[in-house]
């Protein structure tokens, strides 16, 4: 098999191939915008994922263990070069597993990929190593030194909300790293990490080093490759249900882990911002990809005097949407990745009635034109009159939904904006920076933003705490993690 998408099937890739199945089956990959049949996916069964792990093993014995930063960081060029090339192809696949409007496909999944690779191929290249010239009490001096060597073997599970910028922000730092991988994309996205198995085989990575299995989690492939004994780490994005399970999983062989989870992000908005730039920003932060992101805001806190106005503006903002054709330039929202997801994101659309909330806008499922009525459509929605306890104010709904709630001074909208197990991201509305400086440390997340959303500088810390993740990814951060430090002392 010489193709990611060969006889309309999206195929394993294990030791540079495109691999035939072993024992398991196919299973369907389903459009979310029409319910539609997008195809079928090969599901890798143990036996495969056992073939992947030995082949990434292999590999990292083999010609790439001999490659230079300088090799691997103008692979990785290589490769955002030959995804700028095939774009549309990525942006299609994208928009064919998620149903994510094409304009979000292409300015932030695929733009970010080519961001990614082009961001790890500078920070590995500048990188430096530690050494300290030792001078002891007692007269002795030496010279200490660190290098740095890959982790090995990395397990690389990511979810189906940002399938391909989610996968480079792994995949990029750990080939610069000199690791191999082993990827698990979502049942429900499959098709880019296939492709990129196409474009990174194309810029000349050896066999081996990028090896991606399909399946589900438990019992299928993702719970193959977490347990495997041969794997020396693993890097998760998803949810903090499955992050808290696969560390159960690798605690008994002591394997680092890299947790990126789920998130009940906070906006607090002041009454000297600036009105119509932070209902702008706040339509983004709630609204993006169809509320499927995990910095997205479902908590609003806005200081009483201008909360009516906020409300109002964010129903506006909201009613401006335009849910349809993923494929349509003119399309905004797309719909949620599946009726199981829906279904979910519903269930806290009745929480809140029964809490009481008021529902200004949305809170049911659209009428599409017939073409998309198959399709996993929600309403984008706002509540006020939720209690800071209600669940829809307390769970990650991970839909297109935000509950509002009044404050009065900033002492209040700190403990209300903490008030939660998560710590993933929060941004502060105001025009006093001095404020905006001083709220958003006071934030307990990894990403605190302060009068804009998802402005990113991939060079720095990014993660979150609590229930949010464990470590950070991004610049030095990423170094660390896909990377084993051995410090060399030399008595001098
Ligand atoms: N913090 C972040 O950067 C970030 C980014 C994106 C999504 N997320 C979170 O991800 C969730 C939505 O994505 P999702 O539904 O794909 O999450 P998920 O946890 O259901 O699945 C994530 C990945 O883990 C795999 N998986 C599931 N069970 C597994 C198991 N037992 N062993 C091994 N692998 C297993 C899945 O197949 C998928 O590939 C949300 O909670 C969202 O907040 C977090
Ligand atoms: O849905 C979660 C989004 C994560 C974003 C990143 O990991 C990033 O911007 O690097």
């Amino acid at each position: 098999m010489t193709t990611a998408f060969a006889d309309g099937i999206v195929h394993n890739f294990v030791g540079g191939e495109f691999a035939e199945p072993d024992s398991r089956s196919l299973f369907d990959n389903i459009n979310p915008a029409t319910g539609d049949l997008a195809g079928r996916v090969h599901e890798a069964g143990a036996a495969l994922v056992d073939r992947a792990v030995r082949s990434a093993r292999d590999a990292l014995a083999g010609p790439w263990s001999s490659w230079t930063v300088n090799d691997r960081t103008a692979l990785l060029r290589r490769a955002a070069d030959r995804i700028q090339e095939r774009f549309e192809e990525f942006v299609a696949a994208e928009v064919r597993d998620t149903g994510k409007p094409v304009t979000h496909a292409r300015d932030v999944d695929v733009a970010r990929a080519i961001a990614n690779f082009r961001a790890f191929a500078d920070v590995v290249g500048a990188a430096g190593q530690a050494s300290f010239l030792t001078e002891l009490p007692d007269g002795r001096r030496a010279l200490n030194y660190a290098i740095r060597k890959p982790l090995g073997v990395v397990a690389v599970v990511v979810p189906w909300n940002l399938p391909l910028l989610l996968l480079t922000w792994k995949v990029a730092p750990a080939l610069a790293c000199g690791n191999t991988v082993v990827v698990k994309p979502s049942e429900e996205t499959p098709s880019t990490a296939a492709l990129l198995a196409e474009v990174l085989r194309e810029a000349g990575l050896p066999a081996g080093v990028y090896n991606v299995v399909h399946g589900f989690g438990g019992g299928s492939a993702g719970e193959s490759l977490t347990t495997h004994p041969g794997i020396d780490g693993v890097t998760f994005t998803g949810s903090t249900a499955t992050g808290s399970h696969v560390m159960r999983t690798v605690a008994g062989r002591v394997r680092p882990v890299s947790f990126e989870l789920g998130g009940k992000n906070a906006a607090v908005v002041f009454a000297d911002a600036d009105l119509d730039a932070t209902l702008d920003g706040l339509r983004r932060s709630i609204f993006s990809n169809t509320g499927q992101v995990c910095l997205c805001t479902e908590r609003v806190y806005v200081q009483r005097p201008i909360f009516d106005d906020v409300v109002d503006g964010l129903a506006a903002r909201a009613r401006e949407l335009t849910l349809g054709d993923p494929l349509s330039e003119t399309t905004t929202t797309g719909p949620l990745i599946s009726r199981a997801h829906r279904d979910k994101v519903l269930t806290y659309f009745s929480l809140a009635r029964e809490a009481g909330a008021t529902t200004v806008v949305g809170g049911g499922v659209p009428s599409m034109a017939p073409a998309l009525d198959g399709g996993s459509w929600i309403e984008p929605t706002i509540w006020v009159g939720l209690g800071q306890q209600d669940r829809p104010m307390r769970d990650e709904v991970f839909g297109p939904v935000a509950g509002v709630i009044p404050f009065d001074s900033e002492e209040e909208a700190i403990a209300l904006a903490n008030d939660t197990e998560y710590g993933l991201a929060s941004s502060v509305w105001t025009s006093d920076l001095t404020r905006g400086h001083r709220v958003a440390q006071a934030m307990r997340v990894g990403m605190s933003w302060v009068n804009t959303w998802f402005l990113r500088d991939l060079r720095s810390p990014f993660g979150g705490m609590g229930l949010s993740g464990i470590g950070r990814e991004g610049g030095e951060a990423s170094l660390h993690f896909y990377t084993e430090p051995t410090n060399v002392c030399v008595q001098l």
